[in-house]
């Protein structure tokens, strides 16, 4: 379970950026949540606090029931830019293998987890390619793998697919449902895009401008079984997508006090 309460990040500096204010949402044990808000409004700022990587100025986030300061033990990320995240020199199967390495795992326990996470983003047989010999969905199934592989409880997305085609995009929002129902994991997921949100989460959690706090909130009361098709054409959609792009455009319009 992943807790942020009362969530303050203020950049010192001679131009002091108060980029969040005042954040308070949680994401339950195998919950799938997707959070968007207007561009420039510390999704960044937010994810890396999540991640340990960056000092709040207050307030406090705490994951399992563990408050955090560094990286979780029990965090995977996924970014944006896969072809930043991989590493170019290093073949599919190593790139997988890398963070499991790090967890001190043996090496038979390390194959067979690499092997299921490939299989799993139906990858299978990809292990000797390099990531540039793949495509771009490719390479983010790649980066989806990873850090499946590492069998974390808490999975953070960064807007995962902003850099791949409509299709592709469709394709890895479907795998990243059956991921989440199939292992239980609990899912932060960032994106702008208000259709991708609605889709797949269970709830989708919407933020102001900076300095930013917590907009809204709704739960997705949609069937949990959802396709491309049927799902996106249910009029219960098309009445929370509406709902959230009318408060996303409130959001946009508001004067930070
Ligand atoms: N290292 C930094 N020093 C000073 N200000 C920063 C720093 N990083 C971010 N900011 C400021 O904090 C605010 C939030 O930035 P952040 O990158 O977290 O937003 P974002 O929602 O991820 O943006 P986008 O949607 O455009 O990617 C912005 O006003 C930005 O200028």
């Amino acid at each position: 379970m992943l807790e942020v309460q009362g969530l303050r990040k203020v950049y010192p500096g001679r131009r002091e950026v108060e980029a969040l204010r005042d954040l308070s949402f949680t994401v339950g044990n195998g919950e799938l949540v997707c959070l968007v808000g207007p561009s420039g409004c510390g999704k960044t700022t937010l994810l890396r606090c999540i991640a340990g990587l960056l000092e709040p100025s207050g307030g406090t986030i705490s994951l399992d029931g563990r408050a955090v300061s560094g990286p979780p033990p029990g965090l995977a990320m996924v970014f944006q830019e896969y072809g930043r995240s991989l590493f170019p020199w290093m073949s599919v199967r190593d790139n997988v293998e890398l963070p499991l390495k790090q967890k001190k795992l043996p090496r038979t326990r390390r194959a067979e987890l690499v092997e299921e996470a490939l299989t799993a983003v139906g990858l299978a047989g990809t292990e000797p390619a390099y990531p540039w010999q793949l495509s771009g969905g490719m390479q983010q199934r790649v980066a989806i793998a990873r850090a499946v592989a590492y069998e974390p409880s808490t999975l953070l997305m960064d807007e995962p697919f902003a850099a791949v085609d409509a299709q592709t995009r469709a394709d890895l929002e479907d795998l990243v449902r059956a991921l989440w129902q199939r292992l239980g994991v609990t899912v932060l997921f960032i994106t702008h895009d208000i259709d991708e949100a609605v889709y797949l989460g269970q709830r989708v959690v919407m933020l102001s401008s900076s300095p930013t706090v917590v907009q809204d909130e709704i739960t997705v009361d949609l069937p949990a079984e959802r396709d491309q098709l049927h799902t996106r054409a249910d009029p219960r959609f098309t009445e929370l997508r509406t709902h959230v792009y009318e408060q996303i455009q409130r959001a946009k319009r508001a004067q930070p006090a």
